[in-house]
Formats: structure tokens, C-alpha cells, sequence
């Protein structure tokens, strides 16, 4: 098998895509999707194997900025769009593209990789690890009830000037989608993993897809509104359903940001009481949704949970200093990293929550873990202890264990809210 890896040039782009819609099992995406998936390729960060003219790799590297502990927005490159031809499977062309891009990420100043994995067994053996999950619910909104914030957290409106109200808007208007990507933002230094979204990527969330096929009505969009300023909203749609009994309509959320409890809870009241439904179903929140604590009874919402944001340290030392750490840590890690091997070795971790640095040292080393544990803990939603318990971990200074796996914790659960 002869094949040439080449950056992906403009010309080749619909060649390219057609490749990875293929490898994904042939369904065509609907044209404003496309459009819009092109629009945001990074052609010069992307790459095609090609086998003559026949395209039968690719895979691309947004630029993105990533929210690490602490606040930080660290430059990451998002993985994506990867796939081989069927033809050429399991023959090293995935492996031969991961080698590539690392060293381009690499050689690009950025200390970060990100994807999210069509199948967890993939992506490990290339140092990934999975660092965010994401929460399902399913509320039984005939049996669940969501109370309201009683105002003991600051939020009251004595005098009635805090209350919310609840808009409907057209959520493809560039006047919405601005509003809603400006609450967007105002979440994204508070949560590790979130994206800094650059223009473009906010019509992401609003292109039609596939589900109208699947009986479910256009994107609807309620704005929650105070004094005239939009301080949170929601975008989902509806799936009409009927049975002898009655009604059974289903709302799917597709997102729902709050400025404040009111708005947030507001929002939640808004979707739960849809006539003709009798469930809500959203699919990605972060572990730790507030929502969770509305509801009267959380066994009727099935929380479930699942792998979401995978995280590669390409530069150990950069990307450990890239963010702050809970408590004082000062330890020596021996990092293996087969794939990478320049982060192999060892390196001294000294940080609190004002800064961190991390360098290489010879110092006897207090943990021993693979580059894939970093990448796992790196956001603070796992734990280095919880990582030991699985034997992935080794402690060689007593002590040492307690100390990185308080300091690498976050008090917000990290959390990607959508795929890219
Ligand atoms: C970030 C993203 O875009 S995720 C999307 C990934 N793409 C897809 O799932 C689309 C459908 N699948 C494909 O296109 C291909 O099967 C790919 C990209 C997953 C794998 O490509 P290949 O060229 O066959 O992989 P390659 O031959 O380099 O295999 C490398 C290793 O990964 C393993 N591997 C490959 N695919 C899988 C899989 N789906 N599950 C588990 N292991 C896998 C191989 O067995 C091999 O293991 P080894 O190193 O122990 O020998």
C-alpha cells in the first residue's frame, strides 16, 4: 500500500469530507451542517491520506482555548474528524496520523490535545485520558416537581424589580444567537473544559440536524429575561407523541445556561411544564448540574453517566503550569509517555491556588503515572486517588498521594457541553 499524507488544501475538502461521512457509515449530512463544518475546518491544521486520488484518511485540529483550574484559557488543539477508509483499516494509518499530528500540535506552542472519542478504546494508547464525563437525565415531569430558589442565596427580589420573565425568540436570529452566546461566555472562565467559542462555532449549536426527520419539531428558544437583559436561555425541541391515554410528548434540551439561580431554575420550570409532555431529556450536563437539586425526586430523572472530553498533555511542564492547584503541592512526578517521549523523566510540581510551576528535576520521585493519568486528572474531575485505587498510580513517598490529589481537584466538575 502506497499512500502520501498531504495538509489538506481547499480543492480537496469535499473529496476529504465525503471520506470521513463514509467511514462513519455513509450518511450525508444535511447541507447547512456541512456548510457549516466547513466553513469552521482549519485546513492548514488538517491533513488527508491519500491513496491516489482516492482520500482514505483524515483528520483535523481546531484551535481552541481550553478553561482549565483556576480560570487559565489554554491554547488546545481539538482532535477531530478522524477516520480511516474501510478499504484501509488496521494497517497503522491511524496511528501514522496521531504520530503526525502530536508533533504538529507540538511544534505549534500547544501544550494540549483534546477529542472526544467515537470509542473509548481507542485513544489511549496514543496518551489520551478521559477527564470530563457528561450527566443524562430523563425527568418524569408528569411525577418530578422543580421548586423554585427561595432567595436565601442573595437572589431574593423583595421589591419584585429581580424577577425573571420567560421570552420565546427565533433561535437562528443573529440578535438571539448573540444574546445566547454572550451567557455562553460569561460560563466559560468558571468551568474547566469549556471552549472559548470563536466566532463561527455559535451557529453549532442551532443548525438544523438530523432529528426534525425523527418527528421532532424545529429548534425552539426562550430567552430568560431581567429588566429588559437576557440572563439565560434555553434551546430544545419537541417530539409530539400519543397513546390511548393521553399525550406523552418529549422535550429534548439541547442547552439551557443561567446567569443566576432564578433564571436557571426558571428555564427548568419552563421545560418541565410544556403541555402535552410528560418528559424531559437532555443528554449532556455537567456532573454536578444544579439542576439536581430542584427536582423532587432524582431516581425519576435515570441520571446517568458517560466519558465525554478526552485530554492529551503534549508538553507535560507547560500544560501542569498551565493551571492552579486547590492546595499547596510540591512533588516529584515520574512521567512514562511512550508515545511522546520527550515527556518522559521527571518533573517537580510546585503550585497553590495562586500559580504553579513544573520542571524537569533528578529528585528521587514521589508518584510514579503515565502521561494518560495526567490527562485524566488534568481537569480536576478525577481523582490521582481514585487513579491508585486502579493500580494506575504508584505513591513512593508516603503522604505524596493525599497531597497531588487534593491539589489537582476542582471544585466545579469539568465539563465539554458540546462536541466538536
Ligand atoms: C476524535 C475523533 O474524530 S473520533 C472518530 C474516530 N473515527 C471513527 O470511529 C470512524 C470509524 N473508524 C475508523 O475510521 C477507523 O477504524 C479508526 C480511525 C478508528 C482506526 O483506524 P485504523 O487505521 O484502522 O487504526 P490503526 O490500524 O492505526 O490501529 C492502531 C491501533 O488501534 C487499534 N484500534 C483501531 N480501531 C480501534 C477501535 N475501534 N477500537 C479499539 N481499538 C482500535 C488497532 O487495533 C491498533 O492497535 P495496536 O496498536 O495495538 O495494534
Amino acid at each position: 500500500m502506497t499512500t502520501e499524507t498531504r495538509i489538506l488544501g481547499r480543492a480537496d475538502w469535499d473529496r476529504w469530507y465525503a471520506s470521513l461521512e463514509l467511514a462513519f457509515g455513509g450518511v450525508t449530512e444535511p447541507p447547512e451542517e456541512r456548510s457549516l463544518y466547513e466553513s469552521l475546518t482549519e485546513h492548514e491544521r488538517s491533513i488527508g491520506v491519500w491513496d491516489g486520488d482516492q482520500c482514505v484518511g483524515t483528520a483535523g485540529a481546531f484551535s481552541f482555548r481550553l478553561t482549565v483550574p483556576g480560570g487559565a484559557s489554554v491554547p488546545a488543539a481539538g482532535v477531530t474528524m478522524v477516520s480511516v477508509a474501510a478499504t484501509h483499516r488496521r494497517r497503522g494509518l491511524l496511528t501514522s496520523m496521531m504520530r503526525r499530528q502530536l508533533d504538529d500540535i507540538r511544534s505549534w506552542d500547544e501544550p494540549l490535545a483534546l477529542l472526544t472519542a467515537s470509542e473509548p478504546a481507542i485513544y489511549g494508547r496514543y496518551g489520551y485520558g478521559a477527564a470530563t464525563q457528561q450527566l443524562s437525565l430523563r425527568i418524569d415531569t408528569s411525577q418530578v416537581r422543580l421548586s423554585v430558589p427561595d432567595g436565601r442565596g442573595g437572589d431574593g427580589d423583595a421589591d419584585g424589580t429581580d424577577e425573571v420573565s420567560l421570552r420565546l425568540a427565533t433561535p437562528h436570529e443573529p440578535a438571539v444567537l448573540e444574546a445566547c452566546e454572550a451567557v455562553y461566555a460569561a460560563h466559560v472562565a468558571g468551568r474547566p473544559g469549556m471552549l472559548a467559542r470563536q466566532p463561527g462555532w455559535e451557529r453549532l449549536p442551532v443548525v438544523d440536524g438530523k432529528q426534525e426527520k425523527d418527528g421532532m419539531s424545529p429548534l425552539q428558544c426562550v430567552l430568560a429575561e431581567r429588566r429588559g437583559e437576557v440572563v439565560g436561555f434555553t434551546r430544545y425541541r419537541v417530539k409530539p407523541e400519543w397513546e390511548e391515554a393521553g399525550p406523552k410528548g418529549t422535550v429534548h434540551v439541547s442547552d439551557l445556561y443561567g446567569l443566576d439561580p432564578r433564571a436557571y431554575a426558571a428555564l427548568w420550570r419552563h421545560l418541565a411544564g410544556i403541555d402535552l409532555t410528560s418528559a424531559v431529556v437532555v443528554r449532556n450536563l455537567p456532573v454536578d448540574a444544579p439542576v439536581q437539586h430542584l427536582v423532587s425526586d432524582i431516581r425519576r430523572c435515570e441520571p446517568r453517566l458517560r466519558d465525554s472530553l478526552y485530554v492529551r498533555l503534549v508538553e507535560v511542564g507547560a500544560a501542569l503550569q498551565a493551571r492552579t492547584y486547590r492546595t499547596p503541592v510540591d512533588v516529584v512526578l515520574e512521567v512514562e509517555d511512550s508515545f511522546c517521549p520527550w515527556n518522559e523523566g521527571r518533573w517537580r510540581l510546585c503550585g497553590d491556588p495562586k500559580g504553579a510551576s513544573c520542571e524537569r528535576t533528578a529528585d528521587q520521585p514521589d508518584l510514579r503515572l503515565s502521561v494518560n493519568e495526567l490527562g485524566t486528572a488534568y481537569l480536576g474531575g478525577v481523582s490521582l486517588t481514585a487513579l491508585a485505587g486502579a493500580g494506575r498510580v504508584r505513591e513512593l513517598r508516603p503522604g505524596a498521594l493525599a497531597e497531588a490529589s487534593t491539589a489537582f481537584g476542582s471544585d466545579v466538575a469539568p465539563w465539554l457541553p458540546h462536541g466538536f
